[in-house]
């Protein structure tokens, strides 16, 4: 499997170039099926692809979240299915973080086609420095309502270990999807929330987390759901609950 090799700037004129893209501008659900025309018939795309996005698309029609947060935007196919959900349930953004430049360049022009570009917002960033700076400078994020990890596996659980220190899941509240979680896997991020206070002290103490501080007493609520997609990949999701009470 292959990606970032030119195929996103190949999909960006693939889409413009269509004799359709009259219907393809303002229209969601169009630019999505381009984009999946893409991968079927020309290269193959890492987006989150219909089974899964199906399945996150469920959550948010039940929960309604007004802000979405997004690690890892790739082309911008996650952004502008969830996002037109968010758009739909009269929400206010979709912050999509998408560390490589020409990936969210890609992505905001997907975006502005499919009209959403009044509540998607594509920012250029790592992970951790962006999530620093929309929750400790502009403090546009207090606290988080959904965040959708899709970036790569190893930075879950330093991305989460952050989200902890920045003191942003509110018990019963927050809610975390993490995807392939299993495959290709994020191990140490499904231990953690899967881990009681006690075994994560133990686990902090073992691990090297750098200048970050973990918050052991905040435990999850762990969902894995399972597909079956070409890859074979996995969605988790957590629901946060302290337990601090109960220490
Ligand atoms: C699996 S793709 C995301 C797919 C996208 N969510 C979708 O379903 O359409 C992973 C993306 O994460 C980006 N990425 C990797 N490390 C990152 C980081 N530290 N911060 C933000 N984005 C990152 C990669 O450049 C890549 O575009």
């Amino acid at each position: 499997m292959h990606w970032q090799d030119g195929r996103e700037v190949d999909l960006l004129h693939y889409i413009f170039a269509r004799p359709d893209i009259k219907q393809l501008r303002g229209n969601p659900k169009r630019v999505l099926a381009a984009i999946d025309e893409y991968h079927e018939q020309f290269n193959k795309l890492i987006n989150i692809g219909a089974i899964k996005g199906a399945f996150i698309a469920d959550i948010l029609a039940e929960r309604k979240p007004s802000v979405m947060i997004e690690l890892g935007g790739y082309v911008g196919y996650s952004a502008i299915l969830f996002g037109n959900i968010i758009k739909k349930n009269k929400g206010k953004q979709y912050i999509s973080i998408e560390k490589n430049p020409e990936m969210a360049a890609v992505a905001t022009q997907l975006v502005n086609l499919a009209g959403l570009c009044d509540v998607v917002r594509v920012v250029v960033g790592s992970s951790d420095e962006v999530l620093k700076e929309l929750i400790c400078e502009t403090k546009e994020i207090a606290q988080v309502e959904l965040i959708f990890m899709d970036h790569w596996q190893e930075l879950y659980l330093p991305d989460l270990w952050l989200l902890e220190e920045l003191n942003v899941l509110i018990p019963g509240s927050s809610l975390l999807i993490a995807d392939n979680v299993i495959m290709p896997g994020a191990p140490k991020y499904l231990q953690w929330v899967q881990s009681t206070p006690s075994e994560k002290k133990q686990l902090v103490h073992e691990s090297d987390v750098g200048s970050l501080a973990p918050n052991p007493k905040l435990v999850y609520q762990t969902v894995v759901s399972e597909f079956d997609t070409t890859f074979g990949r996995v969605c988790i999701v957590s629901n946060p609950v302290t337990t601090s009470r109960m220490c």
